[in-house]
This record gives C-alpha cells, sequence and structure tokens, in this order.
C-alpha cells in the first residue's frame, strides 16, 4: 500500500489509502458485485413507522457468524471468490480474521447512510475496520461525539479507509446525498465479528 496520502486531514483512528487497486480493476469489481450478490433492501422502523433504508445490502459471512446489525434484517450470503481472495490478502495484511463483510451499494447520490458509529458489542473494543470503495466517488462525513468537529474525506474507487483504535468509540461517520452524482458506488466493509483479533492494527502495516 502506498502512504496514507491524507492523513492530516483525518482524526486519529482513520487512515486513507487512495489507490489500493487499479481503477480499471475497481471498476469491474464494482460491475461484478452489482450483478452477482444478493442485493437486498431491508425496511427499519423509526419512530413506529416502516421505511425501506436508502440504499442496499449484503451481508457476508463465516457459517458461524452472528451480528446483532445484520440479524433480522439480512441474510447470511457465503463468500464469493473474488472477495475471499481480498480478504486473504487483508488477513495477512493486518492479522485480524475478517469473519464478515457488509456490503453497501449506493444506487446515485440519493442513496445514503445517516450517523452513526460501528460499536456493537460484538466488534469488539477496538475494532478495526477496512472500508473499500469502487464506483463514484462520494463524500464521507466524520463527527467528533464531544466536541461536534466535522471533517470530511472524498472516497475515490480504488480506494481503501481504514478505521481502527477509538473511532468508533469517540466518533460517527456518515455517508451523505450528493444529488448530483447520477452513478452507483459499492462499499465493502470488511469486520471481525464475535472474535478476539489476532494482532492489534498497527501503523506499522501502513
Ligand atoms: O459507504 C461507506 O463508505 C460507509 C459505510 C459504513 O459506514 C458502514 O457500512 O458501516
Ligand atoms: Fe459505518
Amino acid at each position: 500500500m502506498t502512504s496514507s496520502q491524507s492523513e492530516q486531514l483525518l482524526p486519529p483512528g482513520f487512515d486513507y489509502y487512495p489507490k489500493v487497486m487499479s481503477l480499471s480493476k475497481s471498476i469491474l469489481l464494482y460491475d461484478y458485485l452489482c450483478r452477482q450478490l444478493n442485493w437486498q433492501q431491508p425496511s427499519i422502523q423509526v419512530y413506529g413507522k416502516h421505511h425501506l433504508i436508502p440504499r442496499m445490502q449484503c451481508f457476508i459471512a463465516d457459517r458461524d457468524v452472528s451480528y446483532s446489525y445484520s440479524k433480522q434484517m439480512l441474510d447470511n450470503t457465503p463468500w464469493p471468490e473474488p472477495l475471499l481472495a481480498m480478504r486473504q490478502r487483508l488477513r495477512q495484511t493486518y492479522g485480524y480474521q475478517f469473519n464478515a463483510l457488509l456490503a453497501n451499494w449506493y444506487r446515485n447520490g440519493q442513496d445514503k447512510m445517516g450517523w452513526h458509529s460501528d460499536d456493537e458489542a460484538e466488534l469488539g473494543t477496538e475494532p478495526c475496520i477496512v472500508s473499500i470503495s469502487l464506483g463514484a466517488t462520494r463524500k464521507f462525513k466524520i463527527k467528533h461525539k464531544a466536541t461536534q468537529q466535522q471533517y470530511e474525506i472524498m472516497l475515490q474507487s480504488g480506494s481503501c479507509l481504514i478505521m481502527h483504535g477509538d473511532s468508533q468509540r469517540d466518533y460517527q461517520h456518515s455517508l451523505p446525498v450528493q444529488a448530483k452524482v447520477s452513478s452507483g458506488r459499492i462499499n465493502l466493509t470488511f469486520r471481525t465479528v464475535g472474535q478476539q483479533s489476532t494482532k492489534a492494527y498497527s501503523s506499522a502495516h501502513k
């Protein structure tokens, strides 16, 4: 991986690598995943009303994985070969199992994800989440929970954002609407659910 060029713009616990794969490979993978994954659009209840979530999702995981976030909403899909290969490389680089992957498909700039932290108990206290972006460039926002200070980064196709350390405890993140974006983006978030990680993420892996 190349060095984290935008690091100084991001708070601690967020590392951005703009080019972990070529643009052409990232677009091929985007097209493949659009066609091949078992995309679903679950509905959630907000103040007693049901709403379809504003994006498509697919939860890919090893058979024994049970993740509270996905449990009621999404089927558990087995790993397609290209994502198994990607996981293998991430395991070697970061030393985490990455036994689950939540894939998000934002079909255009109207699709979005609201403010949240990925802080479910089964991700552990300092989870390492590896987030790969494919397709349209989208804005990613980060907000400190106590100070409300905000950060922004444009996530481009073929990039990797790593969230580790106290990033989930101290910050929320979101993917806002961008009305002018007409093409789609897929985001792959590799996670380790319900296991102690075998090795803590360290900046030595950059
Ligand atoms: O689409 C993104 O970059 C963010 C996805 C995300 O935050 C999540 O899946 O928890
Ligand atoms: Fe998230």
